[in-house]
């Protein structure tokens, strides 16, 4: 698969979304703010990136991952009136309720089931911050994960490389998958698979290695000169952070990751919050990590396995997504504000999260005691 190839699938997806929400008329969408009519126009440049309009790409970058008071903008921005955004809002948190006031129904649906977790790291274990090296868990979500995995087989899904997010996660007992999915290892002594099971190690993307050192080279390099700009290497992946980046340099420095990426065809651009991510075309994702990993667990063709996902980000959703596609669990959206999502419940911070993780491991504690008395 070329770039030009690659690129559009996920560019199609972030132009819907700043389309749609763009589009007064669409409430659940209510950032980035609406355009004027013509205002597109102002963006000098008109260049593509497999054939998908920059300034696509500069309206995703501004929806990506807002800030509160820049989200309460926008949506007054779309919004008539404070009512209205009350409205939008209730709205969004009815089709999308909060996995803790759901969690009766939740535990319910997993009755002869087998619960298996998948949980994204950043933005949904550890509060986002601006310097990616310290995005650190609390120790009471490091407990709250650690009872998790006791009960349910656990696995953290995450974008970083591997190394780097078990040094944040600290707990054996868990699978991880970093790069979102490109290198995932299991525990040493796995818990909970069914049968006899071989050690998961899983990396199909190792013949870009050398590519994603060069371009991790090329772009450190090309993007030192943007004050804020920060690279990432993530080993099958590499981030391009502009959390930090004034917001009139964001289209200088996506034209110096640009130029880079002319040069490596079979590399393919991605967004996240605030981050512009570059890994492999390989038809690999968090949702094919999700099945990857129920495989190895022995829960492929089941029926009684209720995966539970939850995440934060644009590249979650592949994950929710297979899930919906499956007819298999849930996943938990973690956002403060309206998004668009393949979620089925939502949750707004890692606070909730970890509150969420508690009470789940209370529920399973109580429903085990509960089976003892009854023998
Ligand atoms: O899949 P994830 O575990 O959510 O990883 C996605 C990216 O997360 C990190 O960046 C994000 O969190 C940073 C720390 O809070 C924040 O500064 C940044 O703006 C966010 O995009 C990580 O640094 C990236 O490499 C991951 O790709």
């Amino acid at each position: 698969m070329t770039n030009q190839n690659a690129v559009p699938a996920e560019a199609v997806v972030a132009i819907a979304v700043a389309a749609v929400a763009a589009a007064a008329s669409s409430p659940m969408f209510p950032y980035p703010p609406p355009r004027a009519c013509g205002r597109k126009k102002k963006y000098v440049s008109q260049l593509e990136l497999g054939g998908v309009r920059i300034s696509a790409w500069m309206e995703s970058m501004k929806a990506s991952s807002p800030t509160h008071a820049k989200a309460a903008a926008a949506l007054s921005a779309v919004a008539p009136s404070v009512d209205c955004v009350l409205e939008e809002q209730s709205a969004w948190a009815m089709r999308y309720p909060s996995a803790l006031s759901m969690i009766e129904q939740i535990v319910s649906a997993s009755k002869g089931k087998r619960i298996v977790m998948f949980l994204d790291y950043d933005g949904t274990l550890s509060p986002i911050v601006d310097d990616p090296d310290s995005a650190f868990m609390s120790n009471a979500m490091r407990a709250a994960v650690k009872n998790v995995a006791r009960y349910f087989p656990t696995a953290i899904i995450s974008g970083r490389c591997l190394e780097k997010v078990i040094n944040f996660v600290r707990l054996t007992d868990l699978y991880y998958a970093g790069s979102h999915g490109l290198d995932i290892k299991g525990p040493e002594k796995p818990r909970h698979v069914k049968a006899k099971a071989q050690p998961v190690l899983f990396q199909p993307a190792c013949e870009f290695l050398p590519t994603m050192d060069a371009v991790y080279r090329a772009l450190f390099e090309r993007t030192k000169s943007t004050p804020g700009a920060r690279v990432e290497n993530n080993k099958f992946c590499v981030s391009v952070h502009f959390r930090c980046v004034d917001e009139k340099s964001w289209s200088a420095l996506f034209e110096q990751v640009r130029s880079v990426l002319k040069e490596y065809p079979k590399l393919r651009l991605t967004q996240g919050r605030k981050v512009l991510e570059i890994r492999p075309t390989l038809r690999w994702d968090k949702g094919k990590a999700l099945e990857f990993l129920l495989e190895s667990l022995g829960f492929a063709n089941h029926k009684d396995v209720m995966p539970v996902y939850i995440g934060d980000d644009r590249t979650d959703e592949d994950a929710f997504k297979v899930l919906r596609e499956r007819g298999q669990g849930f996943g938990i959206l973690v956002s403060k504000f309206p998004k668009e999502t393949n979620a089925t419940y939502s949750l707004k911070e890692p606070s909730e999260v970890k509150d969420f993780l508690v009470r789940l491991v209370q529920w399973k504690r109580l429903s085990m005691k509960a089976r003892t008395k009854c023998k």
